[in-house]
């Protein structure tokens, strides 16, 4: 028998609810929206808005959308968690030196029990890579909070991967897979979720990342500037947030008369909540009702290439820990 692997790669992602039901949606914003690295007003404030108005108005209607989405069968569960856990199957099937394990910054499998385990477990060389493409502090830098918090072990997070060759290369094939055998004069638009603009203001670097994501994307398409769009979706509460919007792009390309529009999630690594129903049911139904035809093109998921890229990427930052 060979001696247990030293070094670990952690895949972060954001979490999800365990069950579309209102009361398991409810624990699962409560724990993501106390974060303050996710809304940051004082908790004076924040507290009873969001225990006496978001939490009991937002579960019931949340549920049923995560109930629309939802992957039946043992292997099953919400998409975020199922995607996250196969890919991470599929990374520890190219990286058979590393043991490769899935967290989730809420819920469950939880980063800091993840890290604590292979901490008990004497894995002393443990590379973080949050599945978020564009650093943001609202995202990566709460992962990188939660590395920071554990005593004895000091894992390395991986910042970004917004640029990475590989993970581009990857996102234009699946593009490009997603628009073959369909004609027309075809639109690309690109959907990333949005912040709020004071974060941008506040010097975060994830509104210049998602451009520049998606213009190198586009340029291994070879796409004309005329050809595709830039967007920023899932906005939550009356706050400012960066623009313009999915829905507000969507409908200026229905009125154009753009009928046919492919639309591209690169800041989601896998498909989830966000993707599949906001998207793929909810914008393309509504695109649909203006006159348009919408191809949602999925994310990389648990695909090969993704896969290779993701190991490629944690097997550089990992010959750059000691
Ligand atoms: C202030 C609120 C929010 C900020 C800021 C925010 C940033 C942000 N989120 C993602 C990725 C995902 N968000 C998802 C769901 C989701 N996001 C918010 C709020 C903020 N996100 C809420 C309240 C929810 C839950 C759904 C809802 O109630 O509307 C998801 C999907 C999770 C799933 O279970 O499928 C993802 C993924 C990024 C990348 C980001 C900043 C860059
Ligand atoms: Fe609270
Ligand atoms: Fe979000």
């Amino acid at each position: 028998m060979t001696a247990a692997p030293r070094t670990a790669l952690v895949l972060a992602n954001l979490g999800t609810p365990d069950a579309p039901t209102p009361a398991d949606v409810r624990r699962y914003l409560s724990e993501f929206l106390h974060d303050h690295r996710v809304v940051s007003m004082t908790r004076w404030l924040w507290c009873p808005l969001l225990h006496f108005v978001i939490l009991p108005l937002r579960g019931g209607p949340v549920a049923k959308k995560y109930a629309s989405i939802w992957i039946d069968g043992e292997d099953g569960g919400s998409p975020l968690a199922v995607y996250t856990r196969r890919l991470a199957r599929a990374v520890q099937a190219e990286m058979p030196d590393v043991r490769v394990v899935e967290a989730m910054r809420y819920r469950r499998p939880s980063l800091q029990g993840v890290l604590a385990q292979l901490e008990g477990e004497g894995y002393a060389r443990i590379l973080v890579l949050p599945l978020y493409p564009q650093y943001s502090t609202t995202t990566t830098a709460s992962i990188e909070d939660v590395a920071a918090r554990m005593d004895a072990i000091r894992p390395r997070v991986l910042a970004d991967y917004h640029l990475d060759a590989g993970w581009v290369a990857a996102v234009a094939d699946s593009i490009r897979a997603g628009r073959e055998g369909l004609s027309g004069d075809r639109h690309l638009l690109f959907s990333f979720h949005g912040i709020p603009e004071r974060l941008i203001r506040g010097g975060d670097p994830y509104q210049r990342q998602c451009e520049a994501s998606a213009a190198a994307i586009a340029d291994a398409l070879g796409l004309e500037h005329r050809q595709w769009s830039l967007a920023y979706q899932s906005q939550f509460g009356k706050e400012k947030w960066i623009g313009p919007s999915t829905q507000a792009t969507l409908q200026s390309l229905a009125a154009r008369g753009v009928h046919d529009v492919d639309v591209a999630c690169p800041g989601f690594a896998v498909d989830c909540l966000e993707t599949l129903e906001e998207i793929s049911e909810m914008l393309a139904h509504e695109f649909a009702q203006a006159g348009g035809r919408m191809n949602y093109i999925p994310c990389l998921n648990d695909s090969p290439a993704h896969a290779r890229v993701i190991a490629d990427i944690a097997r550089r930052e990992l010959d750059a820990i000691a």
